[in-house]
């Protein structure tokens, strides 16, 4: 939906609206029984939510495409993703509230392990500890570079973030990450015109922190995605006369919403302390964005029955966030990680909307394929908000 129509229909109202995101909810039937890691799960909360709630599939960039997490949130709060494309590192370097220049470029980095071909084995490095990575990241913020500021922080586990500061820098840059295992980093290379002094001092950075890292097990070295300065997006508060707030675990997720404008709680450490952080803002806000991580990771690690098991954790919370009796309450993902995939893929992801007014058409179970034949079947991600403000009454008439 355009931008400017949402601000034009937006009221505002004591309404109340959560949308909690199960990241990398969708998947996929394993080879076993054919069933996905929802058919799967015992979902009997979400199964009796969906029951009475509008449900279907959404797209959430486009049909056939893969979303990442920026994205695939940007989408769940209504904003275009082909329009708005925010780099992973502004997003990872506002998570940890780095402040950016407007003339930095910042970069998400994973610590990573190569064997002894320079090959990457494993793009998270075992998914080291956040200790581990604090202790790399003063290793790698001692790098100089003539002509630009290196700044490495730390994010969480095996993620960080760093920030190439100085002036004429570019953010068109291809990634050294290669996505894969397999393969050896990737030289970062000149996207547009403009970039090739950028270019030149990250792969400097890239050279010295492999010398730094090389005595290092498991994280060797590291990978650069996401290069990006910091971007100027309309605010969601002021679009949808909303005061909004973010509950995560996870820096990305918190900076994403921080730079639409979100008010951004400091870090949760699970979905109970994220629960008793919705209790203690609930009477400030009115929209309510919570985020669950564990299904996404389990997905990406492989692991069918840890995302069963992160799916049924989440079930068994349904009735703390019925408890607040919000207005409207959504539950869907950023994208679908499917284990049997170990990523990210282009299927649809299920979602639930319950409100008084959302005239259910409830089908059998929270599924991919239950919602599918839901009463919207299948629609664009970036549709979703608009729902949630009809369904909480925030919405004025369209024309006359
Ligand atoms: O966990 C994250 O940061 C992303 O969802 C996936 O990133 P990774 O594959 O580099 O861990």
């Amino acid at each position: 939906m355009d931008l400017t129509l949402v601000k034009q229909l937006a009221i505002s109202s004591s309404s109340k609206i959560v949308l909690l995101v199960a990241d990398g909810l969708g998947g996929l039937p394993r080879e076993t029984d054919g069933r996905s890691e929802l058919e799967v799960a015992r979902l009997p909360n979400l199964d009796a939510l969906a029951a009475r709630s509008l449900c279907g599939l959404i797209d959430m960039v486009g049909p056939g495409i893969i979303p990442g997490s920026g994205p695939g949130h940007l989408a769940l709060f209504g904003y275009d993703p082909f329009i708005y494309q925010i780099g992973r590192g502004v997003l990872e370097a506002c998570g940890i509230d780095l402040e950016l220049r407007s003339s930095d470029v910042a970069s998400r980095g994973n610590f990573c392990t190569l064997d002894e071909e320079g090959r990457v084995v494993d793009r998270r490095a075992g998914r080291i500890t956040t200790e581990t990575c604090q202790r790399l990241c003063v290793k790698l913020d001692q790098i100089r570079i003539e002509g630009v500021e290196v700044i490495v922080r730390p994010v969480k586990e095996h993620r960080f973030v760093v920030v190439f500061r100085g002036e004429g820098l570019s953010d068109a840059l291809s990634e050294s990450d290669p996505l894969v295992t397999g393969e050896r980093p990737l030289p970062v290379k000149v996207v547009s015109p403009g970039a090739e002094r950028t270019a030149e001092l990250v792969n400097q950075f890239l050279d010295q922190a492999r010398e730094a890292l090389k005595d290092e097990k498991p994280a060797n070295m590291v990978l650069l995605r996401g290069f990006a300065a910091p971007p100027q997006l309309p605010a969601f508060p002021d679009l949808l006369r909303l005061r909004a707030v973010a509950i995560t675990c996870y820096p990305m997720y918190r900076g994403l919403a921080k730079l639409i404008g979100m008010d951004a709680l400091p870090f949760c450490a699970d979905l109970d302390d994220e629960l008793r952080a919705l209790s203690r803002n609930y009477d400030q806000h009115d929209f309510f964005y919570v985020h669950f991580k564990a299904p996404d990771r389990a997905g990406e690690d492989g692991d069918f029955d840890a995302k069963v098991a992160a799916l049924e954790e989440l079930d068994r919370r349904i009735p703390d966030f019925l408890n607040f009796h919000p207005d409207v309450f959504i539950v869907t993902g950023d994208h679908s990680t499917p284990a049997i995939l170990k990523g990210h893929s282009w299927h649809p992801v299920p979602f639930l909307l319950w409100s008084r007014w959302s005239r259910s058409a409830g089908v059998g179970r929270f599924t991919e394929r239950e919602c599918a034949q839901g009463p919207l079947g299948r629609m664009p991600a970036i549709d979703l908000m608009p729902l949630a403000m009809a369904n909480a009454l925030r919405f004025k008439k369209f024309g006359a």
